[in-house]
């Protein structure tokens, strides 16, 4: 059984974060573990509050998971702080993991901030460079290379931007474009696009969550990175097309349909 940890924030709707990383893993026949780095207050709607983890905790339970239960993937969601970063990327240093994603979570689906604002660079900085895949969103990728993406040819200046600092696969995903679901692949200097028609389901909370996750467990399984973003891709299509409607705002995933 091939073992994949997510270092998340708790969505107690069940629909994002951790909920969402350990659906995800489950349904890729992998054992999921996890850190969590905050408790959110939120459901289909907002987020209505958010209590971090102490940097001193977040710790203790990456040890109590490196020194027993090796993970072959690990997934980053939300961090939250400047000293949950740290603590993460000086654990992530000592204990050396492979196949690290970093979905770098700044702000939910419906708009709230889930990192403070001083924490950017010491995303950047210390964690970021740890990463075997960064999956930013195209709001995220505005904020790391600094200019407005309304297109496929700014998807692709955003991600060589981004590429002089940070020298591992870059995938930004195309899911709030106007029109179709296409995400971008950049690394080593070359592209790959993996396209997909938008599917009409306003039911998107947790897709960013979800497909770090899938890629995380893709990479534990052994595949390569592109057939693993392209696995993950073609299980958010699938669960989005079962049209789950949970919730009154914009709902979650059913993780349940290959299982
Ligand atoms: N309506 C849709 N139809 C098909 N694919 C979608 C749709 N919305 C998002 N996706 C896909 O889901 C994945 C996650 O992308 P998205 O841009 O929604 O991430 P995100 O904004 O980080 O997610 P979150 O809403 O959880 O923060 C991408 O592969 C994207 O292309
Ligand atoms: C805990 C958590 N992580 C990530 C997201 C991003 O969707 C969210 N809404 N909640």
């Amino acid at each position: 059984m091939k073992k994949v940890l997510t270092i998340a924030g708790s969505d107690c709707s069940g629909g994002a974060g951790i909920q969402a990383d350990l659906k995800t893993i489950m349904a890729h026949k992998c054992y999921g573990m996890s850190v969590i780095t905050a408790l959110t207050a939120q459901n289909t709607t907002g987020v209505y509050g958010i209590e971090n983890c102490s940097a001193d905790f977040v710790k203790n339970q990456m040890d109590c998971v490196f020194t027993d239960i090796f993970p072959d993937a690990v997934k980053i969601g939300m961090v939250s702080s400047i000293e949950i970063i740290k603590a993460i990327a000086e654990k992530l240093r000592e204990y050396n993991p492979k196949n690290i994603v970093i979905d770098p979570v700044m702000v939910s689906t419906s708009g709230n901030k889930l990192l403070k604002d001083d924490a950017i660079n010491t995303l950047l900085n210390k964690l970021i460079p740890l990463a075997a895949v960064i999956t930013p969103n195209l709001s995220e990728a505005e904020i790391l290379c600094g200019f407005e993406i309304n297109s496929k040819e700014d998807m692709h200046r955003a991600a060589r931007k981004i590429s002089k600092n940070y020298h591992g696969h870059i995938l930004i995903k195309g899911g709030h474009l106007e029109e179709d679901a296409n995400d971008l692949l950049f690394f080593d200097g070359k592209i790959h696009w993996f396209e997909e028609k938008k599917i009409n389901n306003s039911n998107t909370h947790g897709t960013g969550c979800t497909l770090s996750s899938a890629i995380a467990s893709n990479l534990a399984l052994g595949y390569s990175v592109r057939e693993s973003i392209q696995n993950s891709k073609d299980y958010i299509t699938g669960a989005l097309k079962e049209n789950l409607n949970l919730g009154r705002g914009n709902g979650p995933l059913d993780h349940c349909y290959r299982m």
